[in-house]
């Protein structure tokens, strides 16, 4: 009998997830990056469990982002915020998708750094934009002019973004093919590790 073909997809997966071992992969960005659909495809590729930080927040907390903002203000969601994160990172192997503001709070970066390899969904505004106006579920772009509101977090948070291990360019393609480029660059960045 023949050996059954290791198809390229496969080895992919098999390669990423020998190059993750025990850590946990955490994805940052901005608003609309991808962060959550694309880290659902990321882990489901790896067989390591998916947890969205945003939705564990409104399980434990039994409100929506918007209500929380609404009932306690941006300084105790991102209270909570931390605190979930802490949790979240404690075990790995896991893909967490952090909300937006996350990785920009000093003390939840701490704990996203210390946590695991964190990769930065990193997109051009319009393609941010285009996504994120067909919603209404973030309370931070209910502003008079959100697309500028939008664009004033990039230059306040796009140098900060860059802190994190991996970059990856997110772009108008489909959600499978960046969860591809996501598995391709931790793959790299362990090659690298290992030749350094
Ligand atoms: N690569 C992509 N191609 C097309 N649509 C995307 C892509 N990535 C995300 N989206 C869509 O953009 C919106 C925002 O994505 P989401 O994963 O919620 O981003 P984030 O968690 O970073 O805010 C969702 O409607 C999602 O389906
Ligand atoms: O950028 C931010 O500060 C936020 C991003 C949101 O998550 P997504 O980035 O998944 O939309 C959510 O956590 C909250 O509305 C605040
Ligand atoms: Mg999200």
């Amino acid at each position: 009998m023949s050996e059954p073909l290791l198809t390229v997809a496969d080895s992919l997966k098999d390669r990423a997830r020998a190059a993750l071992g025990s850590r946990n992969l955490i994805l940052v960005g901005l608003m609309g990056a991808g962060k959550s659909s694309v880290g659902r495809i990321v882990a489901s590729q790896l067989g390591i469990p998916f947890i969205d930080s945003d939705l564990e927040i409104e399980r434990v907390s039994r409100m929506t982002i918007p209500e929380l903002f609404a009932a306690y203000g941006e300084e105790e969601f991102r209270a909570l915020e931390t605190r979930v994160v802490k949790r979240l990172l404690k075990s790995g192997p896991r893909v967490v998708s952090t909300g937006g503001g996350a990785f920009i709070n000093e003390r939840t970066r701490r704990r996203i750094k210390k946590g695991g390899l964190s990769v930065w969904l990193k997109a051009d505004l319009d393609v941010l934009w285009d996504r994120v106006n067909k919603r209404d579920t973030r309370p931070l772009l209910k502003t008079e002019n959100p697309k500028q509101t939008l664009e004033n977090l990039m230059n306040a948070r796009y140098p900060i973004y860059a802190q994190a291990d991996l970059t990856v360019l997110s772009r108008d393609v489909r959600k499978e093919i960046m969860a591809d480029e996501v598995l391709m660059a931790v793959i790299e960045a362990q090659k690298e590790s290992a030749a350094s």
